[in-house]
């Protein structure tokens, strides 16, 4: 077989066994291009029976031989391509010289499938370790009391996130309910960082988000050919994802009444097979379920089923919508701003209008709105605050009314000391108005901050005392008549 190897007295019958051991393909032509050798890998993955080939000619057999080429040039030939028998391979074919002459060439190759999935799984763990970084940047970055916690001051969702600590711990199943964007997915993540599932794997889902024909393969996961399009050895569903750990259904009232069959069966089983399969996988997983929609309601109608409403309503939180706690929206304000700070490495505050602006709104798509708010108000701030028309039309948007009030009102209260180019054209006169609306606008808005009415203002510190002082009655009028103003808050980190 290796007919220029029995000068070197090798035994060919060792090399062959070992040859054979190895799990890429290995073909060897002698000089004419004659296959004298093929691996059982070769044999296997390129679906053919070697003694067919052996004696035959490379350059017959194979379209565009690297082998042959290798032969050719002398040279080695190094990530070629090669499609045999409807596979992609990936060849690299040397020459083998013996006393300088071209005895033959031998080749190894692998099927391209193996390479893709080599890649996946590199780029599966180069995404997970971009994850690992963010994380840890994320950590580096954030004093303790912004990660991940849930901010309010409201009396009632209090007392109904202190219930987080008690149950955390144990294994109870937990339904949160509340409007979109009121923070259930962050309670949910308390719940797991506080159980002792914490460091486990962590694994939400959309239920709405993901169509009803591609759910039920997302969740539990399928076999190889399980149905069209199915990837080769399959995949994991979400559920095997958080073995060991817990899972998060977003949305579970949007799931259809036949999956909530077989959702209930894997709860109560805590086994699942994936679609497509016949092999059971145990599972110990634990589940944190949220909706905004009634479902006793949806009982009565048909549409939840009431055993798997009590499977997974071991334990609720409630959380109201912010429009309903508007005393957290000062405290969520202050929390956003020093986040983006830390974000984007700037300090910026918010200014009263914009301030009083987010108070009144409806605020309908709740917390997730105000942060989108305020980070959109926040990037785009052209000052040290973020101004109302800062905020995004999305949030103006069905809000006009308010907006124009506020600004309104606002425009009324800032200025009791309107500047306003008199009939007289005394020059002197209109300068002074000027610059007393500029100081008291300037310290308004820096609450009386007088370090940031100076930059605001971009004079000089002495220019400012001194006409701090020569304007001293009409600023002391100005804040006496405003005791309101004085008392409203205006944020800045
Ligand atoms: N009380 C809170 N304190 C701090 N951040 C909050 C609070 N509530 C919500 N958030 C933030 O608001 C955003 C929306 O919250 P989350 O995704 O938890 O809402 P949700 O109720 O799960 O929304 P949906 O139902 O649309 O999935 C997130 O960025 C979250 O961190």
């Amino acid at each position: 077989m290796f007919f220029f190897l029995d000068s070197l007295k090798v035994d060919i019958s060792f090399l062959t066994h070992i040859f054979d051991a190895i799990y890429d393909g290995i073909k060897i032509v002698d000089k004419d291009g004659n296959f004298t050798f093929i691996n059982r890998a070769a044999e296997k993955n390129m679906n053919i029976v070697r003694e067919e080939w052996i004696g035959r000619n490379a350059a017959e057999l194979l379209q565009n031989s690297v082998l042959i080429k290798a032969l050719q040039t002398g040279r080695p030939q190094i990530h070629q391509h090669s499609f045999v028998c409807n596979k992609h391979f990936i060849v690299h074919a040397s020459p083998l010289k013996f006393n300088g002459e071209v005895i033959g060439a031998v080749s190894t190759h692998k099927d391209e499938s193996e390479i893709q999935k080599l890649k996946n799984s590199f780029n599966n763990l180069n995404k997970y370790v971009n994850f690992l970084e963010n994380e840890l940047h994320r950590v580096q970055i954030l004093p303790l009391e912004m990660k991940d916690f849930v901010i309010s001051k409201d009396s009632p969702l209090m007392s109904e996130l202190s219930k987080i600590k008690r149950v955390a711990p144990t294994d109870i199943s937990v339904l949160i309910r509340g409007e979109s964007g009121v923070g259930k997915e962050l309670v949910a993540k308390n719940v797991h960082q506080l159980s002792k599932r914490m460091g486990k794997p962590y694994i939400t889902i959309n239920c709405a988000a993901i169509p009803e024909s591609l759910l039920e393969s997302e969740l539990f996961g399928y076999e190889e050919g399980a149905f069209t399009g199915a990837r080769r050895n399959g995949k994991k569903g979400k559920f095997e994802l958080a073995n060991g750990g817990t899972i998060f259904l977003d949305e579970i009232g949007d799931m259809s009444y036949h999956l909530q069959a077989k959702l209930l069966r894997v709860l109560q089983q805590k086994e699942l097979v994936r679609v497509g399969g016949s092999e059971a996988i145990p599972l110990d997983v634990r589940v944190i379920a949220a909706t905004n929609r009634d479902l006793e309601d949806m009982i009565k109608n048909n549409e939840f089923r009431e055993d798997l409403y009590y499977r997974i309503n071991g334990i609720t939180f409630t959380i109201p919508p912010l429009r309903e706690r508007k005393m957290d929206i000062d405290i969520l304000i202050l929390h956003f701003l020093k986040e983006f700070s830390y974000k984007y490495n700037k300090q910026i505050g918010i200014s009263q209008e914009a301030h009083e602006f987010l108070l009144k709104n409806p605020l309908l798509g709740n917390v997730r709105e105000l942060r989108n708010a305020l980070e959109h108000g926040f990037v785009l701030a052209e000052t040290s605050e973020i101004q109302i028309t800062d905020l995004p039309q999305a949030t103006i948007k069905g809000n006009e009314e308010v907006f124009n009030d506020t600004l309104q009102t606002i425009n009324r209260e800032i200025s009791p000391f309107p500047f306003t180019i008199s009939d007289s054209l005394d020059f002197a006169e209109n300068i002074r108005k000027l610059e007393i609306a500029l100081i008291i606008k300037a310290l308004k808005r820096s609450n009386n901050n007088r370090s940031k009415a100076i930059n605001m203002l971009g004079i000089s510190r002495q220019s400012f005392y001194e006409r701090l002082k020569k304007y001293e009655k009409e600023i002391s009028d100005y804040e006496k008549d405003t005791d309101s103003i004085k008392n409203q808050k205006i944020y800045s980190v």
